[in-house]
Protein backbone atom coordinates (compact mmCIF):
# COMPACT_ATOMS: atom_id res chain seq x y z
CA UNK A 1 0.00 0.00 0.00
CA UNK A 2 1.17 3.46 -0.96
CA UNK A 3 4.91 3.37 -1.28
CA UNK A 4 7.79 0.80 -0.65
CA UNK A 5 8.91 1.09 3.51
CA UNK A 6 12.79 0.42 2.20
CA UNK A 7 14.60 2.87 2.58
CA UNK A 8 16.82 4.63 -0.36
CA UNK A 9 19.97 3.52 2.59
CA UNK A 10 18.62 -0.21 2.26
CA UNK A 11 18.43 -0.62 -1.23
CA UNK A 12 21.74 0.92 -1.59
CA UNK A 13 23.29 -1.61 0.62
CA UNK A 14 21.57 -4.44 -1.10
CA UNK A 15 22.52 -3.14 -5.00
CA UNK A 16 25.88 -3.38 -3.54
CA UNK A 17 25.41 -7.02 -2.33
CA UNK A 18 24.37 -7.91 -5.25
CA UNK A 19 27.29 -6.64 -7.19
CA UNK A 20 29.42 -8.79 -4.15
CA UNK A 21 27.66 -11.57 -5.20
CA UNK A 22 29.15 -11.64 -8.48
CA UNK A 23 25.58 -12.52 -10.09
CA UNK A 24 24.47 -10.79 -12.83
CA UNK A 25 22.12 -8.22 -11.88
CA UNK A 26 19.08 -7.78 -14.36
CA UNK A 27 17.38 -4.12 -14.38
CA UNK A 28 14.48 -3.47 -16.79
CA UNK A 29 13.95 0.34 -17.02
CA UNK A 30 10.55 1.60 -16.11
CA UNK A 31 8.56 3.77 -18.32
CA UNK A 32 6.14 4.86 -15.10
CA UNK A 33 6.46 4.15 -12.05
CA UNK A 34 3.63 1.74 -11.57
CA UNK A 35 6.06 -0.57 -14.26
CA UNK A 36 8.24 -0.06 -11.96
CA UNK A 37 5.91 -2.49 -9.46
CA UNK A 38 5.99 -4.77 -12.22
CA UNK A 39 9.34 -5.08 -12.46
CA UNK A 40 9.55 -5.81 -8.72
CA UNK A 41 6.95 -8.47 -9.08
CA UNK A 42 8.61 -10.25 -11.54
CA UNK A 43 11.70 -10.55 -9.09
CA UNK A 44 14.09 -8.69 -11.15
CA UNK A 45 16.83 -7.13 -9.38
CA UNK A 46 16.80 -3.19 -9.89
CA UNK A 47 14.99 -0.79 -11.55
CA UNK A 48 16.11 0.92 -14.49
CA UNK A 49 15.58 5.12 -15.30
CA UNK A 50 16.03 5.84 -18.18
CA UNK A 51 17.39 9.08 -20.58
CA UNK A 52 15.64 7.53 -23.26
CA UNK A 53 12.16 6.79 -21.53
CA UNK A 54 11.80 10.07 -19.73
CA UNK A 55 12.67 12.58 -23.35
CA UNK A 56 10.32 10.13 -25.10
CA UNK A 57 7.34 10.32 -22.47
CA UNK A 58 8.36 14.37 -22.69
CA UNK A 59 7.97 13.83 -26.52
CA UNK A 60 11.02 14.74 -27.22
CA UNK A 61 14.47 12.90 -28.28
CA UNK A 62 17.41 12.04 -26.18
CA UNK A 63 19.50 14.97 -27.11
CA UNK A 64 20.40 16.41 -23.60
CA UNK A 65 16.70 18.33 -23.70
CA UNK A 66 15.51 17.39 -20.25
CA UNK A 67 16.35 18.79 -17.38
CA UNK A 68 17.65 17.87 -14.11
CA UNK A 69 14.66 18.75 -11.77
CA UNK A 70 12.67 16.77 -14.46
CA UNK A 71 14.86 13.37 -14.19
CA UNK A 72 15.03 13.83 -10.68
CA UNK A 73 11.28 14.04 -9.99
CA UNK A 74 11.13 10.75 -12.39
CA UNK A 75 13.27 9.18 -10.12
CA UNK A 76 11.86 10.04 -6.65
CA UNK A 77 8.66 8.50 -8.63
CA UNK A 78 9.58 5.84 -9.52
CA UNK A 79 12.27 4.55 -6.67
CA UNK A 80 9.67 5.23 -3.74
CA UNK A 81 7.58 3.07 -5.91
CA UNK A 82 9.56 -0.22 -5.51
CA UNK A 83 11.29 -1.94 -2.71
CA UNK A 84 14.47 -2.93 -5.46
CA UNK A 85 17.28 -0.34 -5.93
CA UNK A 86 17.02 1.83 -8.72
CA UNK A 87 20.00 2.87 -11.50
CA UNK A 88 18.94 6.59 -12.79
CA UNK A 89 20.94 7.58 -16.16
CA UNK A 90 21.93 11.29 -15.55
CA UNK A 91 23.64 11.61 -18.95
CA UNK A 92 26.48 14.26 -18.90
CA UNK A 93 25.36 15.40 -15.58
CA UNK A 94 23.84 18.38 -16.62
CA UNK A 95 26.62 21.03 -16.92
CA UNK A 96 29.88 21.77 -15.83
CA UNK A 97 31.22 19.69 -12.66
CA UNK A 98 29.86 21.89 -9.99
CA UNK A 99 26.23 21.31 -11.92
CA UNK A 100 27.29 17.47 -12.03
CA UNK A 101 27.38 17.37 -8.01
CA UNK A 102 24.56 19.31 -7.74
CA UNK A 103 22.94 16.38 -9.63
CA UNK A 104 24.22 13.66 -8.06
CA UNK A 105 23.08 15.20 -4.46
CA UNK A 106 19.42 16.14 -6.05
CA UNK A 107 19.46 12.38 -7.57
CA UNK A 108 20.76 11.14 -4.33
CA UNK A 109 17.84 12.87 -2.17
CA UNK A 110 15.71 11.56 -4.89
CA UNK A 111 16.00 7.77 -3.32
CA UNK A 112 17.91 6.01 -6.39
CA UNK A 113 20.72 3.52 -5.42
CA UNK A 114 23.34 4.67 -8.38
CA UNK A 115 23.20 6.44 -10.97
CA UNK A 116 25.68 7.42 -14.60
CA UNK A 117 27.70 10.06 -15.81
CA UNK A 118 28.77 9.91 -19.69
CA UNK A 119 31.64 11.34 -21.16
CA UNK A 120 29.76 12.44 -24.32
CA UNK A 121 29.52 16.03 -25.28
CA UNK A 122 26.39 17.89 -25.20
CA UNK A 123 24.42 17.80 -27.40
CA UNK A 124 24.40 14.29 -26.20
CA UNK A 125 22.84 11.60 -28.37
CA UNK A 126 21.88 7.78 -28.03
CA UNK A 127 24.68 5.59 -27.82
CA UNK A 128 23.91 3.60 -30.47
CA UNK A 129 23.72 6.07 -33.00
CA UNK A 130 26.48 7.61 -35.19
CA UNK A 131 27.91 10.99 -34.83
CA UNK A 132 28.73 11.23 -30.83
CA UNK A 133 31.48 13.37 -29.60
CA UNK A 134 33.28 12.85 -26.18
CA UNK A 135 34.87 14.86 -24.42
CA UNK A 136 38.48 14.87 -22.91
CA UNK A 137 39.62 12.60 -20.40
CA UNK A 138 40.34 15.40 -18.34
CA UNK A 139 36.97 16.34 -18.47
CA UNK A 140 35.55 13.47 -18.31
CA UNK A 141 37.42 12.09 -15.05
CA UNK A 142 36.87 15.78 -13.68
CA UNK A 143 32.94 14.71 -13.92
CA UNK A 144 33.72 11.56 -12.42
CA UNK A 145 35.79 13.33 -9.00
CA UNK A 146 33.00 15.76 -9.09
CA UNK A 147 30.17 13.25 -8.71
CA UNK A 148 32.10 11.12 -6.41
CA UNK A 149 32.89 14.12 -3.97
CA UNK A 150 29.20 14.95 -3.86
CA UNK A 151 27.40 12.25 -2.80
CA UNK A 152 27.09 12.07 1.27
CA UNK A 153 25.95 8.37 1.36
CA UNK A 154 29.22 6.42 0.37
CA UNK A 155 26.80 3.58 -0.39
CA UNK A 156 25.77 5.33 -3.57
CA UNK A 157 26.51 3.62 -6.62
CA UNK A 158 28.79 6.40 -9.21
CA UNK A 159 29.13 4.36 -12.51
CA UNK A 160 31.13 6.19 -15.34
CA UNK A 161 29.93 5.38 -19.04
CA UNK A 162 32.23 5.79 -21.64
CA UNK A 163 31.35 6.53 -25.51
CA UNK A 164 33.88 6.29 -26.53
CA UNK A 165 34.75 3.09 -28.63
CA UNK A 166 32.46 3.88 -31.25
CA UNK A 167 34.50 6.54 -31.73
CA UNK A 168 38.26 5.28 -31.29
CA UNK A 169 37.90 1.55 -30.55
CA UNK A 170 38.10 -1.32 -27.28
CA UNK A 171 41.23 -0.09 -26.61
CA UNK A 172 40.37 3.64 -26.14
CA UNK A 173 37.25 2.62 -24.12
CA UNK A 174 39.74 0.53 -21.72
CA UNK A 175 42.01 3.51 -21.50
CA UNK A 176 39.03 5.48 -20.72
CA UNK A 177 38.02 3.61 -18.39
CA UNK A 178 40.99 3.09 -16.08
CA UNK A 179 41.32 6.94 -15.72
CA UNK A 180 37.39 6.86 -14.66
CA UNK A 181 38.17 4.00 -12.51
CA UNK A 182 41.09 5.98 -11.03
CA UNK A 183 38.89 9.30 -10.53
CA UNK A 184 37.01 7.19 -7.86
CA UNK A 185 33.80 5.42 -10.30
CA UNK A 186 32.82 2.77 -8.77
CA UNK A 187 31.74 0.80 -11.51
CA UNK A 188 32.08 1.11 -15.43
CA UNK A 189 29.42 1.24 -18.23
CA UNK A 190 31.26 0.52 -21.69
CA UNK A 191 28.64 1.88 -24.28
CA UNK A 192 27.44 0.39 -27.51
CA UNK A 193 30.10 -2.24 -26.98
CA UNK A 194 29.32 -4.56 -30.20
CA UNK A 195 30.49 -8.49 -29.43
CA UNK A 196 30.79 -10.62 -26.20
CA UNK A 197 34.54 -10.37 -26.89
CA UNK A 198 34.61 -6.61 -26.46
CA UNK A 199 32.52 -6.79 -23.27
CA UNK A 200 35.19 -9.75 -22.27
CA UNK A 201 38.66 -7.28 -23.17
CA UNK A 202 36.77 -4.54 -20.70
CA UNK A 203 36.23 -7.02 -18.23
CA UNK A 204 39.89 -8.30 -18.23
CA UNK A 205 40.89 -4.88 -18.06
CA UNK A 206 39.27 -3.61 -14.88
CA UNK A 207 38.70 -4.59 -11.48
CA UNK A 208 35.12 -2.76 -11.09
CA UNK A 209 31.79 -3.67 -12.03
CA UNK A 210 30.74 -3.72 -15.74
CA UNK A 211 27.05 -2.98 -17.20
CA UNK A 212 25.85 -3.83 -20.34
CA UNK A 213 23.19 -2.23 -22.41
CA UNK A 214 20.86 -4.28 -24.13
CA UNK A 215 18.79 -2.03 -25.97
CA UNK A 216 16.86 -2.82 -29.07
CA UNK A 217 18.09 -2.05 -32.65
CA UNK A 218 21.06 -0.67 -31.22
CA UNK A 219 24.69 -1.46 -31.63
CA UNK A 220 24.95 -4.14 -29.74
CA UNK A 221 23.10 -8.11 -30.53
CA UNK A 222 20.45 -8.62 -27.84
CA UNK A 223 22.50 -11.19 -25.83
CA UNK A 224 21.59 -13.55 -23.26
CA UNK A 225 21.78 -13.65 -19.51
CA UNK A 226 23.77 -16.45 -19.67
CA UNK A 227 25.95 -14.99 -22.44
CA UNK A 228 26.68 -11.97 -20.52
CA UNK A 229 27.46 -14.12 -17.33
CA UNK A 230 30.29 -15.92 -19.29
CA UNK A 231 32.50 -12.90 -20.11
CA UNK A 232 32.20 -11.48 -16.62
CA UNK A 233 29.19 -8.86 -16.70
CA UNK A 234 27.84 -7.79 -13.67
CA UNK A 235 24.61 -5.57 -14.51
CA UNK A 236 22.36 -5.89 -17.41
CA UNK A 237 19.88 -3.07 -18.56
CA UNK A 238 16.99 -3.14 -20.88
CA UNK A 239 16.57 0.79 -21.19
CA UNK A 240 13.65 0.99 -23.15
CA UNK A 241 12.03 -2.50 -23.69
CA UNK A 242 9.12 -1.92 -21.92
CA UNK A 243 8.73 1.62 -23.66
CA UNK A 244 8.82 0.08 -26.85
CA UNK A 245 6.58 -2.91 -25.86
CA UNK A 246 3.91 -0.64 -24.49
CA UNK A 247 3.93 1.96 -27.11
CA UNK A 248 3.81 -1.24 -29.85
CA UNK A 249 0.35 -2.78 -27.86
CA UNK A 250 -1.23 0.79 -27.77
CA UNK A 251 -0.57 1.76 -31.19
CA UNK A 252 -1.85 -2.06 -32.15
CA UNK A 253 -5.51 -0.95 -30.09
CA UNK A 254 -5.43 1.97 -31.62
CA UNK A 255 -5.29 0.22 -34.98
CA UNK A 256 -8.26 -2.34 -33.78
CA UNK A 257 -10.86 0.70 -32.60
CA UNK A 258 -9.95 2.00 -36.20
CA UNK A 259 -10.87 -0.84 -37.81
CA UNK A 260 -13.69 -2.25 -36.17
CA UNK A 261 -15.24 0.54 -34.32
CA UNK A 262 -14.56 -1.17 -30.92
CA UNK A 263 -11.58 -1.99 -29.20
CA UNK A 264 -13.04 -5.53 -27.95
CA UNK A 265 -10.95 -7.54 -30.01
CA UNK A 266 -7.70 -6.47 -28.33
CA UNK A 267 -9.28 -6.69 -24.89
CA UNK A 268 -7.95 -10.29 -23.99
CA UNK A 269 -4.02 -8.60 -24.57
CA UNK A 270 -4.83 -5.78 -22.24
CA UNK A 271 -4.25 -5.38 -18.65
CA UNK A 272 -7.40 -6.87 -16.63
CA UNK A 273 -8.74 -4.27 -14.12
CA UNK A 274 -8.25 -7.18 -11.35
CA UNK A 275 -4.48 -6.94 -12.32
CA UNK A 276 -4.37 -3.27 -12.27
CA UNK A 277 -5.92 -3.34 -8.92
CA UNK A 278 -3.87 -5.98 -7.39
CA UNK A 279 -0.22 -3.86 -8.82
CA UNK A 280 -1.85 -1.26 -6.95
CA UNK A 281 -2.61 -3.00 -3.70
CA UNK A 282 -6.25 -1.34 -3.59
CA UNK A 283 -7.77 -4.22 -1.61
CA UNK A 284 -5.08 -2.68 1.24
CA UNK A 285 -5.80 0.49 1.19
CA UNK A 286 -9.06 -0.51 3.51
CA UNK A 287 -6.61 -0.19 6.08
CA UNK A 288 -7.49 3.14 6.34
CA UNK A 289 -11.48 3.23 5.16
CA UNK A 290 -13.26 -0.11 4.61
CA UNK A 291 -15.59 1.64 2.21
CA UNK A 292 -12.47 1.75 -0.45
CA UNK A 293 -12.32 -1.87 -1.51
CA UNK A 294 -16.09 -3.79 -0.95
CA UNK A 295 -16.99 -4.30 -4.42
CA UNK A 296 -16.42 -7.07 -6.74
CA UNK A 297 -14.11 -7.17 -9.61
CA UNK A 298 -15.36 -8.64 -12.62
CA UNK A 299 -12.27 -10.50 -14.41
CA UNK A 300 -13.05 -10.39 -18.04
CA UNK A 301 -13.86 -7.36 -20.10
CA UNK A 302 -13.98 -5.55 -16.32
CA UNK A 303 -13.73 -2.05 -18.80
CA UNK A 304 -16.96 -2.43 -21.06
CA UNK A 305 -18.69 -4.01 -17.96
CA UNK A 306 -19.38 -1.65 -15.65
C1 LIG B 1 20.78 3.67 -22.07
C2 LIG B 1 20.36 4.96 -22.66
O1 LIG B 1 21.29 5.96 -22.32
C3 LIG B 1 19.02 5.41 -22.05
O2 LIG B 1 18.81 6.63 -21.99
O3 LIG B 1 18.21 4.56 -21.73
C4 LIG B 1 20.16 4.93 -24.21
C5 LIG B 1 19.21 3.84 -24.67
C6 LIG B 1 18.73 3.98 -26.11
O4 LIG B 1 18.63 5.11 -26.63
O5 LIG B 1 18.39 2.97 -26.70
C7 LIG B 1 21.53 4.85 -24.88
O6 LIG B 1 22.11 5.91 -25.13
O7 LIG B 1 22.02 3.74 -25.13
MG1 LIG C 1 20.59 7.80 -21.87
Amino acid sequence: MLYTEVSPAAKRQALRDGLASRRLLQLPGAFNPLSARLIEEKGFDGVYISGAVISADLGLPDIGLTTLTEVATRSRQISRMTALPTLVDADTGFGEPMNVARTVQELEDAGVAGLHIEDQVNPKRCGHLDGKAVVDVGTATQRIRAAVAARRDPALLILARTDIRALDGVPAAIDRARSLIDAGADAIFPEAMATLDEFAAVRAAVDVPILANMTEFGRSALFTTRQLADVGVNLVIYPVTLLRSAMGAAEATLDVIRADGTQEAAVETMQTRERLYELLDYSGYNTFDTSVYNFAVPSIHSGTKE
